[in-house]
C-alpha cells in the first residue's frame, strides 16, 4: 500500500456498512479517502441508498453476506487492502440470544481476522466500544479517563463480553503473518456512545416523548456524566485510521484508542434533550421523579415481562437493569493518543453535529422508518 495516492487505487472493505455507523463510514470514505478504487459493504441487510454510490468514479460493491459465515468473509476480504470491521450485534435489550451475539461479535470477528490472513490482508481496523472497559457491574465511574486509566474492567453482560474479547482478539491478531508474508497490522476504536443522523436509539426517545405528549420524565440524575460521539467524527476516525495504520504500523499496530469529540459531558437523558428540546420535547423533573428503587423494580419487572411474552411477541423496551445500571453510571473520556497517534481531530464541531442531528430528527418526525 505503500504507493502514491494517485498510482495505486486502494479496494476497502466495510463489514456492517450499512449500519448507522457503517454507512457514514462508506460515505466519508467515498468522499475523504482519493486513494479508494473500490469500496465493499459487505452486510447481512444491504440498504437501498447503496444504489445511488455507484454512479461515482469509485467502484461501489455491495455484497450481502454473514460474518459469521467464514467462507462468505474469506470471498469478500480477498484482494481487499483495509478492513473496517463494524458489523456487530449491538443488543442491550435482550432481543438476540447470548449465543448469537457471541457468534456475531466474536465468531464474526474471528472469520475477518482469518480472511485477512488468508487473503493476505494487511491492515485491519475494528469498532470495539467504551463498553469494553465500563461501566463495570460494581457501577464504578469512569471520570474523563483515558487509554491508561486503571479500571477494573468486570462485564456480565453478552454484548460488553462480545466486544471486549473481539477486541482481545484483534489486538493480539496484531503481527501475525499473513499470505504473502508480510505482518498483519491492527487497532481497535472504542467510540463513547454514538448519535447522530440514523440513532435508532434516539428516534425511540422521540417517538416516546410525542406518545407522553411532549414530555419526558427523568430517571438519571442530571450528575451523571456519558461520553457521547457524534457519527461523522467516528467514521472520520476510522477512515483516517485505516489510512495511517501502514505509515505508522510500529506505532498504531496493536493499540486502542477511545473515540469521542466536543460533545459535552452530560447525563444520557439531558445530552438527548440537545436534539430533542429543540423538536418540541420537555424533560420533566429536576431530578429523577421515582426513587431508584422503584426504577430497579420497573428494570426487572420488564425482564420478567420480555421472558413471558417471548413466546407471542419481542417486548424489548429501553429500561432493563443493564441499561439502567450503565446510564446510572458516570463513563466519561478525555484523551489525545488518537491525535498523537495519526493526528485525529474531530471533523464536526459540537455545534455542526448538533444542528445535523437535529435536523434528522425532525425529518424523522417520530416516523419507524
Ligand atoms: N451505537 C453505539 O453507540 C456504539 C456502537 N459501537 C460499535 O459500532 C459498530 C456499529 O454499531 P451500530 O452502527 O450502532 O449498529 P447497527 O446495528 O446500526 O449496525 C451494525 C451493522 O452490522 C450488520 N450485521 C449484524 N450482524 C451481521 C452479520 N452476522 N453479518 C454481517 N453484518 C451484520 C447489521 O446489519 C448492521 O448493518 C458495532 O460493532 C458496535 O459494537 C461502539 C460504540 C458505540
Ligand atoms: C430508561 C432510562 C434508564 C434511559 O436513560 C436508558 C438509556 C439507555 C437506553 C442508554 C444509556 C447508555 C447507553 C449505552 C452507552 O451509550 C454505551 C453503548 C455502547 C455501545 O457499544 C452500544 C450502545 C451502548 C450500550 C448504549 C445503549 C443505550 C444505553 C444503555
Amino acid at each position: 500500500m505503500a504507493d502514491s495516492a494517485q498510482a495505486q487505487k486502494l479496494v476497502y472493505l466495510v463489514t456492517g456498512g450499512c449500519g448507522f455507523l457503517g454507512e457514514h463510514v462508506v460515505r466519508m470514505l467515498l468522499q475523504r479517502e482519493p486513494r479508494l478504487g473500490e469500496l465493499r459493504v459487505f452486510d447481512l441487510h444491504l440498504g437501498p441508498w447503496l444504489e445511488e454510490l455507484k454512479t461515482g468514479p469509485v467502484r461501489v460493491t455491495a455484497i450481502q453476506g454473514d460474518v459469521t459465515q467464514a467462507h462468505e468473509v474469506a470471498a469478500a476480504v480477498a484482494g481487499a487492502h483495509v478492513v473496517i470491521h463494524t458489523a456487530g450485534l449491538v443488543d442491550v435489550f435482550g432481543r438476540a440470544s447470548p449465543k448469537t451475539i457471541h457468534e456475531v461479535n466474536v465468531q464474526g470477528t474471528r472469520n475477518v481476522i482469518e480472511a485477512c490472513v488468508q487473503t493476505g490482508t494487511r491492515f485491519l481496523v475494528y469498532t470495539s466500544s467504551m463498553e469494553v472497559v465500563g461501566p463495570n457491574t460494581k457501577g464504578h465511574p469512569f471520570y474523563r479517563g483515558n487509554e491508561d486509566t486503571p479500571y477494573e474492567a468486570v462485564h456480565r453482560h453478552p454484548y460488553p463480553c462480545s466486544k471486549a474479547l473481539a477486541e482481545w482478539l484483534v489486538l493480539e491478531a496484531n503481527g501475525r503473518k499473513v499470505c504473502g508474508g508480510l505482518p498483519l497490522v491492527t487497532c481497535a476504536l472504542r467510540p463513547t456512545g454514538i448519535y447522530g443522523e440514523g440513532h435508532q436509539i434516539m428516534r425511540d426517545f422521540y417517538r416516546q416523548g410525542l406518545r407522553l405528549g411532549g414530555r419526558l420524565f427523568r430517571a438519571i440524575p442530571a450528575s451523571v456524566e456519558h461520553g457521547r460521539v457524534y457519527v461523522g467524527n467516528v467514521a472520520w476516525m476510522h477512515v483516517l485510521a485505516a489510512r495511517e495504520l501502514e505509515r505508522r504500523a510500529a506505532l498504531m499496530g496493536g493499540q486502542v484508542y477511545f473515540c469521542y469529540d466536543g460533545s459535552p459531558y452530560k447525563s444520557y437523558e439531558d445530552f438527548n434533550m440537545e436534539f430533542l428540546g429543540p423538536c418540541g420535547l420537555r424533560l420533566v423533573g429536576a431530578r429523577p421523579l421515582v426513587p431508584y428503587w422503584l426504577l430497579v423494580f420497573l428494570a426487572a419487572l420488564n425482564v420478567l415481562l420480555q421472558w413471558l411474552l417471548r413466546p407471542l411477541l419481542l417486548y424489548a423496551p429501553l429500561l432493563n437493569p443493564y441499561t439502567l445500571a450503565v446510564a446510572n453510571t458516570t463513563f466519561t473520556v478525555s484523551t489525545d493518543k488518537a491525535q498523537r497517534h495519526f493526528g485525529y481531530e474531530p471533523l464536526f464541531s459540537w455545534e455542526d453535529s448538533r444542528t445535523r442531528t437535529i435536523l434528522w430528527v425532525q425529518a424523522t418526525g417520530g416516523s419507524a422508518q
